[in-house]
């Protein structure tokens, strides 16, 4: 049984169809990068992988059961903008990540003190450790973005889903993101969900590579139809390389 499981979804806003008939099976440690073009229903995938909205038709299940309605528990979230607390320090906003694994979202105690250890073993990880005690605004983007992920993996999560997390960022910082969620991911065998506008930053990241389309079109009315997963490639190191993709699919220069 598959990890990840969607079958028949489909989604609209009041009578504007948005995603129809989208069917996936992800196994568990699966990459899945996905691309599209702007509007087409990426954020509100992930958004009902969150359970954050539930799907007009078709079922999600996660680990043969709907996705938990609480967050932090089984799915971290990162978004292009950082979801980190401005008014925390650094350290603290690491430890914010497990206090939502609370009841009251608090921790206290013996308790705090160990989140406190386990914070500073995170910071090491993510190379944060000389700004612990610092506000997220004195930090650079690339520094933020990478706090965030900190904090989204302190919960420990089964799945990381991605908005564009890297989409603000320099080609420099993108690049040692990169390096950075690829050695978490070696470390953690996490699901990840990636949003990316970049074909060759998922190609070069994901296992497969989802490809968000409308497969129906009408000129008249660019509304009437909903986007599905129009391309499901597999992008590992036997899977088509990625500098042929453009070749053989044209089509998905819209996409990025
Ligand atoms: N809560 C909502 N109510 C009504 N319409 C919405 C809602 N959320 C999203 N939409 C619309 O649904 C469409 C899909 O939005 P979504 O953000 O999922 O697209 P996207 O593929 O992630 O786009 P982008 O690449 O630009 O971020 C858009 O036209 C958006 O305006």
């Amino acid at each position: 049984m598959s990890f990840v499981s969607v079958r028949d979804v489909f989604q609209s806003y009041g009578n504007r169809p948005i995603l129809e008939r989208v069917n996936l099976d992800v196994a568990e440690g699966e990459f899945i990068s996905i691309v599209g073009a702007s509007g087409c229903g990426k954020s509100t995938f992930l958004r009902m992988l969150l359970a954050e909205e539930q799907p007009t038709r078709g079922a999600i299940t996660i680990d043969g059961g709907a996705p938990a309605v609480e967050p932090g528990l089984e799915r971290g979230v990162v978004f292009q903008k950082y979801s980190v607390f401005p008014h925390l320090t650094v350290r603290q906003n690491i430890v914010a990540g497990e206090g939502f694994q609370t009841a009251s979202g608090r921790l206290r105690g013996a308790k705090r003190r160990e989140a406190l250890d386990r914070a500073d073993a995170m910071l090491d990880r993510i190379g944060l450790n000389h700004v612990a005690d610092q506000y997220p605004a004195s930090l650079s983007g690339g520094m933020q973005q990478r706090l965030a992920i900190g904090q989204a993996l302190t919960a420990k999560p089964r799945i990381l889903l991605l908005d564009e997390p890297f989409g603000a960022l320099d080609p420099g910082t993108r690049l040692s993101m990169h390096q950075f969620l690829t050695e978490l991911r070696a470390e953690t065998k996490m699901t990840v969900f990636m949003v990316t506008h970049d074909l060759e930053e998922g190609f070069k990241l994901g296992d497969r590579v989802l490809v968000f389309d409308k497969p129906r079109w009408d000129p008249h009315d660019p509304g009437a139809f909903g986007a599905t997963i129009t391309y499901d490639f597999d992008a590992r190191d036997r899977g088509i390389p990625f500098q042929r993709i453009l070749d053989l699919y044209p089509s998905l220069a819209r996409a990025s």
